[in-house]
């Protein structure tokens, strides 16, 4: 079932100079239920304002963003949003951060709070605050943060892209198991082809001026998938080639 549906949408931004910027132009594109998404795009082709887009910060230009059927129009529960650098209430320990969500002041159930830990591997962590933690730890604590609320799409900008290597791969297998616990809707924007082929269902190629969908590239291969494989290599080939020409 179609979950998520966007139909030619465009998106201008003004200018300094009183013109106009067509940052997206002809954008459709649908998602089902339970598909990972990535998309790959050189530098200000529009990937980051599609997810506000989708996450109802900013409105379209033209075009209709739909989900579930319903037009998007503001920011809801449903929709969750992680950035690059983890924001975590300062003050609040690690249990905290993820049992109070930050805009229903709600508490989460004692047992999804410590099992979502366990699934990020924190565990023993609890009562950690923000200052003791790496970058990865941090941005780790962030996901769960968001993933407790259960949106039906979880929009991730860049979620690890300022994370070293190492860290990095640790967390693309926590998504992915987040993702597999939980199967709802993930689109996740990166720069880095082979996170996209290691973690996508699909993947959405984009160019620049203006920013467009140039291709659209399913991934048929089972999980967990070896960066090793020809299918692996054939696969991320396709996108560069597709985003070089
Ligand atoms: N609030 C804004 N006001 C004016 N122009 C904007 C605004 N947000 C984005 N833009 C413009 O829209 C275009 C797309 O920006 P966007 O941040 O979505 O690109 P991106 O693909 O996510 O880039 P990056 O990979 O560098 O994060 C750029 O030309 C940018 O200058």
């Amino acid at each position: 079932m179609t979950k998520l549906n966007l139909n030619q949408v465009y998106k201008a931004f003004p200018t300094s100079d009183n013109k106009i910027n067509w940052a997206l132009e002809d954008i459709s594109l649908s998602a089902q239920e339970n598909e990972f998404i990535c998309i790959v795009g050189p530098s200000g082709c529009g990937k980051s304002t599609i997810l506000r887009m989708i996450a109802g910060l900013i409105p379209q230009t033209r075009g209709d963003i739909t989900l579930n059927g319903q037009e998007i129009l503001e920011p809801s529960a449903n929709i969750g949003l992680v950035f690059q650098n983890a924001t975590l209430f300062p003050w609040r320990t690690v249990r905290d951060n993820i049992a109070y969500s930050q805009d229903m002041n709600k508490n989460h159930d004692d047992q999804a709070v410590n099992d979502l830990i366990d699934l990020i591997n924190l565990s023993g962590y609890e009562d950690y605050y923000p200052r003791q933690l790496s970058g990865g730890m941090a941005q780790r604590v962030s996901l769960a943060r968001t993933m407790i609320n259960q949106p039906e799409v979880f929009l991730l900008d860049e979620p690890l892209g300022a994370l070293d290597a190492f860290t990095r791969a640790n967390l693309q297998d926590s998504l992915l198991e987040l993702w597999q616990n939980n199967r709802n809707l993930m689109i996740m924007v990166t720069h880095d082809v082979e996170e996209a082929v290691y973690m996508a269902s699909k993947v959405v190629v984009m160019k620049p001026h203006p920013g467009r969908i140039s291709r659209v590239v399913d991934i048929d291969m089972d999980y967990p998938r070896r960066r090793t494989s020809q299918a692996f290599s054939d696969y991320r080939r396709e996108i560069i080639e597709e985003l070089n020409f």
